[in-house]
Protein backbone atom coordinates (compact mmCIF):
# COMPACT_ATOMS: atom_id res chain seq x y z
CA UNK A 1 0.00 0.00 0.00
CA UNK A 2 1.26 3.95 -0.75
CA UNK A 3 1.59 6.23 2.07
CA UNK A 4 -1.32 8.07 0.88
CA UNK A 5 -3.64 4.51 0.42
CA UNK A 6 -2.45 4.47 4.40
CA UNK A 7 -3.32 7.54 5.38
CA UNK A 8 -7.21 7.03 3.43
CA UNK A 9 -7.17 4.60 5.77
CA UNK A 10 -6.69 5.74 8.68
CA UNK A 11 -8.96 8.95 7.80
CA UNK A 12 -11.72 6.33 7.28
CA UNK A 13 -11.55 4.80 10.52
CA UNK A 14 -11.39 7.96 12.12
CA UNK A 15 -14.71 8.57 11.03
CA UNK A 16 -15.94 5.46 12.44
CA UNK A 17 -14.20 6.21 15.93
CA UNK A 18 -16.21 9.29 15.94
CA UNK A 19 -19.89 8.71 14.00
CA UNK A 20 -21.56 7.16 16.81
CA UNK A 21 -21.07 9.88 18.73
CA UNK A 22 -22.45 12.62 17.06
CA UNK A 23 -25.29 14.48 18.21
CA UNK A 24 -26.47 18.07 16.72
CA UNK A 25 -24.99 20.22 19.02
CA UNK A 26 -21.18 18.58 18.75
CA UNK A 27 -18.40 20.39 17.41
CA UNK A 28 -15.08 18.66 16.65
CA UNK A 29 -11.57 20.38 16.79
CA UNK A 30 -9.75 19.62 13.21
CA UNK A 31 -6.13 19.18 12.63
CA UNK A 32 -4.19 20.35 9.84
CA UNK A 33 -1.90 18.64 7.03
CA UNK A 34 -2.18 16.31 3.98
CA UNK A 35 -3.71 13.30 7.14
CA UNK A 36 -6.19 15.67 8.28
CA UNK A 37 -7.40 16.85 4.78
CA UNK A 38 -8.49 13.58 3.84
CA UNK A 39 -10.22 13.33 7.01
CA UNK A 40 -11.86 16.71 6.56
CA UNK A 41 -13.08 15.37 2.41
CA UNK A 42 -14.49 12.36 4.17
CA UNK A 43 -16.29 14.40 7.04
CA UNK A 44 -18.60 16.46 4.46
CA UNK A 45 -21.08 13.46 4.40
CA UNK A 46 -21.94 13.70 7.75
CA UNK A 47 -21.81 17.34 8.22
CA UNK A 48 -26.12 17.71 8.50
CA UNK A 49 -25.12 14.82 11.87
CA UNK A 50 -23.05 17.88 14.18
CA UNK A 51 -22.88 21.56 14.55
CA UNK A 52 -19.33 22.45 13.09
CA UNK A 53 -15.82 22.65 13.84
CA UNK A 54 -12.82 24.43 15.19
CA UNK A 55 -9.94 24.41 12.99
CA UNK A 56 -6.40 24.74 13.90
CA UNK A 57 -5.32 26.30 10.38
CA UNK A 58 -6.58 28.85 8.16
CA UNK A 59 -6.07 26.12 5.62
CA UNK A 60 -8.57 23.67 7.14
CA UNK A 61 -10.99 26.20 7.80
CA UNK A 62 -11.26 26.67 4.18
CA UNK A 63 -11.59 23.42 3.52
CA UNK A 64 -13.95 22.33 6.03
CA UNK A 65 -16.12 25.04 4.29
CA UNK A 66 -15.57 23.74 1.04
CA UNK A 67 -17.11 20.33 2.37
CA UNK A 68 -20.31 22.29 3.75
CA UNK A 69 -19.24 22.30 7.50
CA UNK A 70 -19.36 25.41 9.84
CA UNK A 71 -16.66 26.50 11.20
CA UNK A 72 -17.00 28.46 14.56
CA UNK A 73 -14.36 30.42 16.86
CA UNK A 74 -13.05 28.22 19.09
CA UNK A 75 -13.63 31.51 21.82
CA UNK A 76 -17.19 30.79 21.14
CA UNK A 77 -17.25 26.90 22.18
CA UNK A 78 -16.75 25.00 24.93
CA UNK A 79 -14.88 21.63 25.36
CA UNK A 80 -15.13 19.46 22.46
CA UNK A 81 -15.32 16.47 22.46
CA UNK A 82 -12.53 14.94 19.99
CA UNK A 83 -9.82 16.67 18.35
CA UNK A 84 -8.60 15.18 14.98
CA UNK A 85 -4.73 15.60 13.60
CA UNK A 86 -2.26 14.15 12.28
CA UNK A 87 1.65 13.91 13.32
CA UNK A 88 5.17 14.10 12.32
CA UNK A 89 6.41 11.07 14.75
CA UNK A 90 4.71 9.17 17.24
CA UNK A 91 5.98 6.92 19.65
CA UNK A 92 4.37 3.94 22.03
CA UNK A 93 3.26 6.59 24.77
CA UNK A 94 1.43 8.48 22.04
CA UNK A 95 4.11 11.56 22.70
CA UNK A 96 4.12 13.71 19.22
CA UNK A 97 6.15 15.90 17.36
CA UNK A 98 4.13 18.00 15.05
CA UNK A 99 4.17 21.54 13.50
CA UNK A 100 6.07 20.08 10.07
CA UNK A 101 3.04 22.41 8.34
CA UNK A 102 3.87 25.25 10.90
CA UNK A 103 0.36 24.98 12.44
CA UNK A 104 1.77 23.74 15.77
CA UNK A 105 0.49 26.35 17.75
CA UNK A 106 -3.40 26.19 17.14
CA UNK A 107 -3.66 22.60 17.13
CA UNK A 108 -1.79 22.60 20.55
CA UNK A 109 -4.63 24.97 21.13
CA UNK A 110 -7.16 23.21 19.75
CA UNK A 111 -6.28 19.83 21.21
CA UNK A 112 -6.18 21.48 24.73
CA UNK A 113 -9.66 21.88 24.63
CA UNK A 114 -10.58 18.49 23.39
CA UNK A 115 -11.72 15.77 25.70
CA UNK A 116 -10.00 13.15 23.25
CA UNK A 117 -7.38 13.58 20.69
CA UNK A 118 -7.32 10.88 17.99
CA UNK A 119 -4.00 10.74 16.36
CA UNK A 120 -3.96 9.47 12.69
CA UNK A 121 -0.99 8.72 10.88
CA UNK A 122 0.24 6.16 8.66
CA UNK A 123 2.73 3.61 9.84
CA UNK A 124 6.02 5.53 8.97
CA UNK A 125 5.10 8.05 11.63
CA UNK A 126 5.51 5.34 13.94
CA UNK A 127 8.79 5.73 16.00
CA UNK A 128 11.00 4.26 19.00
CA UNK A 129 11.95 7.72 20.41
CA UNK A 130 10.76 11.08 18.93
CA UNK A 131 13.39 13.73 17.20
CA UNK A 132 14.36 11.71 14.02
CA UNK A 133 11.96 14.61 12.27
CA UNK A 134 13.24 17.82 13.22
CA UNK A 135 11.21 19.62 15.98
CA UNK A 136 9.51 22.91 15.15
CA UNK A 137 9.52 25.89 17.61
CA UNK A 138 7.29 28.82 16.84
CA UNK A 139 8.78 31.80 17.59
CA UNK A 140 8.21 35.51 18.01
CA UNK A 141 10.43 37.42 15.23
CA UNK A 142 12.20 39.24 17.50
CA UNK A 143 13.47 36.76 19.48
CA UNK A 144 14.50 33.99 16.93
CA UNK A 145 18.24 34.61 17.04
CA UNK A 146 18.17 34.30 21.12
CA UNK A 147 16.14 31.25 21.33
CA UNK A 148 18.36 29.29 18.54
CA UNK A 149 21.15 30.53 20.67
CA UNK A 150 19.69 28.38 23.65
CA UNK A 151 18.43 25.76 21.34
CA UNK A 152 22.58 24.95 21.25
CA UNK A 153 22.73 24.63 24.42
CA UNK A 154 20.63 22.23 24.60
CA UNK A 155 22.10 19.73 22.18
CA UNK A 156 19.80 20.67 18.77
CA UNK A 157 21.03 22.04 15.48
CA UNK A 158 18.22 24.99 14.70
CA UNK A 159 17.66 25.87 11.77
CA UNK A 160 15.36 29.17 10.72
CA UNK A 161 12.55 28.19 8.11
CA UNK A 162 12.80 30.73 5.85
CA UNK A 163 10.01 32.04 3.94
CA UNK A 164 7.08 30.37 6.27
CA UNK A 165 5.47 32.89 8.19
CA UNK A 166 2.68 31.32 10.79
CA UNK A 167 -1.02 32.10 11.03
CA UNK A 168 0.15 34.09 13.90
CA UNK A 169 2.51 36.19 11.91
CA UNK A 170 5.49 34.49 13.76
CA UNK A 171 8.72 32.15 11.88
CA UNK A 172 9.64 28.79 12.91
CA UNK A 173 13.14 26.89 13.96
CA UNK A 174 14.10 23.30 12.73
CA UNK A 175 15.39 21.40 15.62
CA UNK A 176 17.78 18.93 13.65
CA UNK A 177 20.19 16.07 15.33
CA UNK A 178 17.62 16.57 18.26
CA UNK A 179 16.80 13.33 19.71
CA UNK A 180 14.50 13.18 22.66
CA UNK A 181 14.39 11.12 25.64
CA UNK A 182 12.30 12.69 27.84
CA UNK A 183 9.02 14.07 26.12
CA UNK A 184 7.33 15.89 28.78
CA UNK A 185 10.28 17.45 30.68
CA UNK A 186 11.83 18.32 27.38
CA UNK A 187 8.51 20.10 26.22
CA UNK A 188 8.29 22.04 29.48
CA UNK A 189 12.07 23.12 29.74
CA UNK A 190 11.97 24.73 25.86
CA UNK A 191 8.29 26.64 27.12
CA UNK A 192 10.31 27.77 29.60
CA UNK A 193 12.64 29.78 26.57
CA UNK A 194 11.93 33.32 26.27
CA UNK A 195 10.55 34.20 22.79
CA UNK A 196 9.00 30.74 22.36
CA UNK A 197 5.58 31.05 21.32
CA UNK A 198 5.26 27.01 20.68
CA UNK A 199 7.52 24.22 20.69
CA UNK A 200 6.19 21.20 18.59
CA UNK A 201 6.26 18.40 21.23
CA UNK A 202 3.08 17.26 22.24
CA UNK A 203 3.61 15.38 25.63
CA UNK A 204 1.83 16.72 27.80
CA UNK A 205 -0.97 16.27 26.40
CA UNK A 206 -0.43 13.44 23.93
CA UNK A 207 -3.00 12.04 21.83
CA UNK A 208 -5.61 9.66 24.07
CA UNK A 209 -6.44 7.49 20.45
CA UNK A 210 -3.90 6.64 17.85
CA UNK A 211 -5.36 4.79 14.47
CA UNK A 212 -2.01 4.03 12.81
CA UNK A 213 -2.03 2.76 9.04
CA UNK A 214 -0.11 -0.17 8.12
CA UNK A 215 -0.26 -2.72 5.38
CA UNK A 216 -1.86 -5.46 7.83
CA UNK A 217 -4.72 -2.89 8.68
CA UNK A 218 -5.07 0.07 10.81
CA UNK A 219 -3.83 -0.64 14.07
CA UNK A 220 -6.16 0.96 17.14
CA UNK A 221 -3.93 1.85 20.36
CA UNK A 222 -5.69 3.58 23.02
CA UNK A 223 -4.29 5.93 26.33
CA UNK A 224 -6.64 5.44 28.61
O1 LIG B 1 1.75 21.60 11.25
C1 LIG B 1 1.34 20.54 10.78
C2 LIG B 1 0.81 19.44 11.55
O2 LIG B 1 1.39 19.24 12.80
C3 LIG B 1 0.54 18.14 10.83
O3 LIG B 1 -0.45 17.51 11.55
C4 LIG B 1 1.73 17.24 10.70
O4 LIG B 1 2.78 17.92 10.05
C5 LIG B 1 1.39 15.96 9.93
O5 LIG B 1 1.08 16.26 8.61
P1 LIG B 1 0.79 15.16 7.52
O6 LIG B 1 -0.51 14.52 7.85
O7 LIG B 1 0.74 15.94 6.23
O8 LIG B 1 1.94 14.20 7.54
Amino acid sequence: MTQDELKAAVADAAIKEIEPWLEKDTVLGIGTGSTANLFIDRLGRLGDRFQGAVASSDASASRLKAQGIDVLELNSVGTLPFYIDGADEVNAHLHMIKGGGAALTREKIVAACAERFICIADGSKSVARLGEFPLPIEVIPMARSYVARELVKLGAEPVYREGVVTDNGNQIIDCYEFMIDDPEAMEARLNNIVGVVTNGLFAARGADILLLGTPKGVERTARR
